[in-house]
């Protein structure tokens, strides 16, 4: 896999890329996220991390502009999140790859890469980036279930995005392509891309600059992965999650602690 760095249209790495301020959203009739106050500093790795349910796939939603909100806002580099003027800066890739499977790796990537404007060169360096160079000529169908999310990444890189929200990007990697994956995130974010990944594995907080901690859709806190370590009382980013929830819980009327910002 190449660890060239990216070069992105991203925004200097200073501000905010993404800011909610009271987000509500309620899904049917079950409130998923209920008051979220954050901001994602630009040009950094901020994982989203929470257990299953906690509102991680809904809150990334909001930031792309495809979730109704109840109430509060998202502003995506300093639009309101799904604005138009978004469309070519902000990439997602969600838990389930959409791709073409009758088509190619190479043909799927070019095929994304033409909606941004991009040509056969960026696709090239797409497929580069997540080790599929030996699949590029092979049908996307064809692939395992590993590959065809990275593919999926691809079709999201190709566009060069300066905000890339990834929904549990490393599921069904072995551990040497999740390192790489990783490297590939660090140096983008060196190149000034803005990433928020969601993860169900603690472990890999450890990669992040900053980290988002969610519990049935509220923010426990925001916090670097030393931060999480001592106020967790564990050098185990599990065990000190488990921590901070067990210690939420205690917490008359079950809100969380004050949130503490990075
Ligand atoms: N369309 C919907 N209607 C009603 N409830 C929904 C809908 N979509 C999601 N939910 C509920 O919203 C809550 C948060 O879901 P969400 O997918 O955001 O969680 P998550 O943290 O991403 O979970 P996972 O890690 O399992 O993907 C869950 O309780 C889920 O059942």
């Amino acid at each position: 896999m190449s660890h060239s760095a990216a070069t992105s249209t991203a925004v200097p790495a200073v501000g905010m890329a993404v800011t909610a301020s009271a987000l509500h959203v309620t899904r049917g009739k079950v409130p998923v996220l209920r008051g979220l106050d954050f901001s994602i500093q630009a040009g950094r790795i901020t994982g989203l991390l929470g257990p299953s349910g906690s509102g991680k796939t809904t809150l990334m939603r909001a930031i792309m502009g495809v979730q109704v909100l109840t109430s509060g806002s998202v502003q995506v580099l300093g639009q309101p999140a799904g604005h138009p003027d978004l469309r070519h800066r902000v990439g997602y890739v969600t838990q389930s790859p959409s791709v073409y499977p009758d088509l190619t790796v190479e043909a799927n990537v070019r095929y994304f890469g033409a909606m941004h404007r991009k040509g056969r060169a960026e696709a090239a360096e797409a497929i580069a980036a997540v080790g599929l160079e030996p699949q590029a000529r092979q049908k996307t169908g064809d692939l395992s279930g590993g590959q065809l999310s990275r593919v999926s990444l691809a079709c999201a890189l190709v566009a060069r995005p300066s905000v890339l929200v990834l929904d549990e990007p490393t599921v069904g990697l072995d551990p040497v392509l999740r390192a790489d994956l990783w490297d590939r995130f660090r140096s983008m974010a060196e190149a000034g891309t803005t990433l928020l990944v969601s993860s169900h594995v603690m472990e890999e907080a450890s990669h992040c600059g900053s980290l988002l901690l969610l519990r049935e859709g509220k923010l426990l806190a925001q916090l670097t992965p030393a931060e999480l370590s001592q106020r967790g009382h564990s050098a185990d980013l599990e065990k000190a999650f488990l921590h901070i929830i067990q210690d939420a819980a205690k917490t008359p009327g079950g809100s969380p602690e004050k949130t503490v910002r990075s």
